[in-house]
């Protein structure tokens, strides 16, 4: 509570610094907001800092983003030129990969197909050396030469290697990443990628793709709000660490929220590490299994139910399938029987595409009961997110920020 009272106590100074005219070391840590990020691998926790980055830059005054000593970064600093480089070559060695997978799934299919095509061997042959070196593959050392671009464009402009990235449902054996989708779609945006001179655009950055190793703080100020967001990776590997990141986190002085970020989208994904699940049962285990851990219950709880610009697309698409399949399979996940789209009924309006909102309440609704088997009183925020859509997340946080500091005002009258 204390930090409720410290936080409206300090507003001017808060103001201060928001102008770029004052240092805040002075400022007590009781004053900020604590984020421990959690989700699985590819829930969109690390897009969700990018996005705030690129937010930095396009709204500066109602976003900044601060080092390790509360000093304001200049806005031109945020993405330097190195990162830039390095994220550009993250998407290359993205690209090369998913190519060679589905390559490999088309000759799967037909035997015969693309044998004898010497961009597929060119690509097959610099994705082998990638994984089979010595060093990780995003290694600084791993930069793939532009005339991949070429050998990639040629490969996903046929038909047969085409269909793959149409499929609604994940197809075994092949998995292409959101962001990797998004390049692989546009021959554009693989030319850009693979052009020496092209600088990644702020669309592109909320698009690459690299695991999170470990674990990194962030701080900004959203408005008057200022936060530090404690992103940590959530790979098999990495989610083993989570009590002894819990532990360091929950030492931190300040108000601290569990941001949980799960994918709507991985309704329908099967979890490779166990039959019959989906990567959404996943999530939601590992967000009961979170809850009941020690400290937890001093947090208060935030969900981004993240990716809805796939879970509409898929429903969509698993909804125009002509046999009514698609339609039993959204029942069988969800547990709600989907209706068909407004406008393939009734002539409902035009160019207004289907939300699927009440299925989204469902996986909401799941989480819900989670949260209230562990602790029926706990206060907790839920939210559709897109990370990667920088208008509808600035109102996302403009709305977090809103509810936190009325949370302050209400509960410092009670105080
Ligand atoms: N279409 C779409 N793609 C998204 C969205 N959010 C994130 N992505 C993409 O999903 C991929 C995974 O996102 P990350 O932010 O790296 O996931 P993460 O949760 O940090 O994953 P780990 O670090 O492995 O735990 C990236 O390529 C993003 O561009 C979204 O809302 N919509
Ligand atoms: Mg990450």
């Amino acid at each position: 509570m204390g930090s409720l009272c410290s936080r409206e106590e300090n507003s001017e100074d808060a103001m201060v610094t928001m102008n770029g005219q004052g240092k805040n070391k002075t400022k007590k840590e009781g004053d900020i907001i604590h984020f421990f990020m959690l989700g699985i691998e590819g829930a969109g926790k690390t897009t969700i800092i990018r996005q705030l980055k690129c937010l930095c830059m396009q709204k500066p005054h109602n976003y900044q983003m601060y080092d390790d000593s509360w000093n304001l970064i200049d806005r031109e600093k945020i993405f330097d030129n190195y990162e830039l480089q390095g994220l550009k070559n993250v998407v290359r060695i993205n690209l090369l990969t998913a190519c060679a997978s589905l390559i490999r799934k088309t000759r799967d299919r037909d035997e015969e197909y693309l044998r004898s095509s010497a961009a597929a061997a060119a690509i097959l042959r610099r994705c082998s050396q990638l994984y089979e070196g010595e060093v990780d593959i995003y290694d600084h050392s791993n930069q793939i030469e532009d005339e991949y671009g070429a050998y990639i464009i040629e490969i996903v402009s046929d038909p047969q290697v085409f269909r793959w990235l149409e499929q609604p449902i994940g197809v075994a054996g092949l998995k292409i990443e959101d962001g990797t989708r998004y390049f692989l779609k546009d021959e554009g945006r693989i030319r850009n990628i693979f052009t020496d001179s092209y600088q990644l655009t702020n669309d592109d950055i909320v698009h690459v793709r690299k695991p999170t190793v470990s674990f990194k703080s962030y701080k900004f100020r959203i408005k008057q709000l200022r936060v530090e967001i404690h992103d940590m990776g959530g790979q098999k590997s990495e989610l083993v660490k989570i009590p002894q990141f819990m532990r360091q986190f929950l030492t931190t002085s300040g108000h601290c929220f569990l941001l949980y970020v799960s994918s709507l989208a991985a309704f329908q994904e099967p979890d490779k590490d166990s039959k019959g699940r989906t990567v959404l049962d996943k999530s939601a285990a590992i967000f009961k299994l979170v809850l009941e851990m020690s400290g937890v219950d001093e947090c208060t709880v935030m969900i981004f139910f993240n990716k809805q610009d796939r879970f509409e697309e898929i429903c969509r698409e698993m909804l125009q399938n002509d046999d009514g399949e698609g339609k039993r399979q959204i029942e069988k996940l969800l547990g709600v029987a989907p209706k068909l789209p407004k406008n393939q009924k009734e002539g409902g309006k035009k160019n207004k595409p289907e939300n699927f909102d009440y299925l989204k309440d469902s996986i909401r609704n799941r989480f819900k009961e989670i949260l209230k088997n562990n602790n029926d009183k706990k206060s907790y925020y839920m939210k559709y997110t897109q990370a990667t859509d920088a208008q509808l997340m600035s109102t996302i946080f403009y709305a977090v920020e809103n509810e936190i500091i009325s949370a302050f005002f209400t509960q410092a009258r009670y105080l």
